[in-house]
């Protein structure tokens, strides 16, 4: 079978390939139907990763948030037409201590291979979960960047000291705001204090307990814990202004992904004995625990939906153009591609 591939070959530029796809294999076949944009498929789009990462990772499809529809299960597990959420983590090995998303041997989806921008995905059994069809598609199109917040939840859980009675999540994006939600329905009895440079962004974390203006925190506030949620350029003074404000032997867990090594306070990470972890990417189970969470917590749902942005139905390649675009100039939410390819 005939399979169509949607590559950036270079910043702002799709083009077409074709690869066949064997039928005779053990893997399932998915026909995307909902993919969602994330802060990592826009820096290959606008080129904003250095030449020589470009030059060794282009040509390829972007996009490693999304779901689909099963068009053929050779083993039968799934029947054609079955909802699919697309894990991107793909690892070779298994190991008793290391996770499979921090595998160096594991390959991950538009950053080391082809990713979701494909008419028809070919994956093993382990990386397609089953999608409820209670669900929302639109929601569910991005839960891979929900499980990576629940990844770093259940991390800090495993990694920060008992006493929880403030955390601090700096970043009022759209990981800040996921991870803010998974964050209180986990620990609803800590009281949950968001930092961030927007007033109206921050105004939609309705469930916390106090939001900041990274320029105006009173000096005595303090954190038993935080989780940064920032990246870029933006990483060294959220990540300094988190070891200011954090009680000593607290735990710091980074998330924010930065191009370039940012320098930080490591003096007072070391007189206040602080924690600090980073946490990239997700596996299986932060998926299944996610679904789980979905189900046992309908609000979740709710509340995600307050950061579903444009949806753009894609037929050609200047639908994906626009949807990028579109998705860079927004001011906050995910960005829904309705892939009828
Ligand atoms: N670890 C992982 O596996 C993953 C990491 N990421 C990374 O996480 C980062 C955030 O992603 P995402 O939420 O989608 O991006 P967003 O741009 O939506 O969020 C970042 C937010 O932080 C705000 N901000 C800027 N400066 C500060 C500051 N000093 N203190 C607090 N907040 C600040 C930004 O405001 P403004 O826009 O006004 O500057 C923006 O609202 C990115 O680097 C992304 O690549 C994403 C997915 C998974
Ligand atoms: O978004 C992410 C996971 O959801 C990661 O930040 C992303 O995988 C980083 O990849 P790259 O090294 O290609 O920027
Ligand atoms: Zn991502």
């Amino acid at each position: 079978m005939l399979n169509t591939i949607y590559r950036l070959v270079a910043p702002r530029r799709f083009e077409i390939a074709f690869q066949d796809i064997s039928l005779q294999g053990d893997e399932v076949i998915v026909r995307p139907t909902h993919l969602s944009i994330c802060h990592a498929d826009q820096r290959y789009y606008q080129g904003a990763r250095p030449a020589e990462v470009l030059a060794k990772k282009l040509p390829m499809a972007l996009i490693h948030e999304g779901i689909g529809d099963v068009v053929y299960d050779p083993q039968g597990v799934f029947k054609a037409g079955d909802s699919v959420i697309m894990i991107p983590n793909t690892p070779v090995e298994k190991d008793d201590v290391i996770a499979e998303n921090y595998l160096r041997s594991s390959k991950f989806r538009a950053s080391g291979f082809d990713g979701f921008m494909q008419e028809h995905v070919v994956l093993t059994h382990d990386r397609v979960v089953p999608l409820d069809p209670s669900i929302d598609k639109v929601i569910a199109a991005f839960t891979e960047l929900v499980s990576v917040s629940m990844h770093a939840v259940l991390r800090f859980d495993r990694f920060a000291h008992k006493r929880r009675n403030i955390v601090g999540i700096w970043g009022d994006g759209n990981l800040g705001y996921i991870t803010s939600v998974l964050f209180k329905a986990t620990f609803p009895d800590t009281q949950l204090y968001i930092f961030g440079v927007s007033e109206e962004k921050m105004s939609s974390f309705t469930f916390a307990d106090a939001t900041f203006n990274v320029n105006d925190i009173p000096e005595d506030l303090l954190v038993d814990h935080a989780f940064e949620c920032v990246g870029g350029a933006a990483s060294q003074s959220a990540i300094n202004q988190m070891i200011d404000h954090i009680q000593p032997e607290g735990t710091m867990s980074i998330l924010g992904v930065s191009e370039y090594p940012v320098p930080i306070n490591t003096r007072m990470i070391l007189e206040k004995g602080l924690r600090m972890f980073g946490s990239s990417r997700s596996g299986r189970e932060d998926f299944e625990r996610t679904v789980a969470l979905y189900q046992s917590n309908p609000e979740i749902i709710n509340y995600l939906s307050n950061i579903v942005g444009a949806q753009v139905p894609i037929r050609e390649i200047k639908d994906m153009n626009r949807a990028f675009e579109l998705d860079n100039q927004k001011n906050m939410g995910k960005t829904i591609m309705i892939w009828d390819k």
